[in-house]
């Protein structure tokens, strides 16, 4: 896991420098807020379910963060929506997948839209995948970097309060 937070740390701020270029801001936002002490690590371990229908591993979701960067095994189970429709991504060990997180969403106005996606278990195969969270200390505040303003602005903190209030979980920390 370190080794992977290691090697995609760079690569999360490149990308992050890159679409927030393609809004014309050469903003140091991300390489100041978001730091290692704030990004956050996922490894996730999908039990094989035999039930024979359809079960979540992860229900559908966007994620809470700038960008995700995934990295999944060959087992496959990983669905997004593309153009209003479910699709399947083809499981590539070999390959990162890098989603747009709502705090991207609200940062570029809505350029960039947050990736709803969801997980499927399989059923006689274990898989695993592994996920960097690109977020910013909980009292940086998002503002949207163009007007008018879709979104007004709000901090991460507030912003994972409301996410906890709608899942209606609690965490400890
Ligand atoms: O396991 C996957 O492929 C997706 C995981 C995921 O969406 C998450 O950890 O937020
Ligand atoms: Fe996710």
């Amino acid at each position: 896991m370190e080794a992977f937070a290691t090697k995609v740390a760079s690569l999360a701020q490149k990308v992050a420098g890159i679409l927030a270029e393609k809004l014309g801001n050469k903003s140091s936002f991300f390489q100041e807020s978001c730091l290692p002490s704030t990004i956050y690590l996922r490894l996730n371990r999908y039990p094989p379910c035999p039930i024979p229908l359809d079960i979540y591993g992860i229900m559908p979701h966007t994620d809470s963060d700038f960008i995700t960067i995934l990295r999944q095994d060959e087992v496959g189970g990983l669905q997004l929506v593309k153009d209003g429709k479910w699709i399947s991504v083809k499981p590539n060990p070999d390959a990162l997948i890098i989603n747009i997180g709502d705090l991207f969403q609200a940062w570029s106005n809505g350029f960039y839209t947050s990736v709803e996606h969801c997980v499927f278990t399989h059923p006689t195969k274990e898989r695993f995948s592994a996920a960097y969270f690109l977020c910013p200390s909980n009292e940086t505040v998002i503002e949207s970097c163009s007007k008018p303003l879709v979104y007004t602005k709000f901090s991460f903190r507030e912003y994972r309060q409301k996410v906890r209030e709608m899942f209606n979980y609690t965490v400890i920390k």
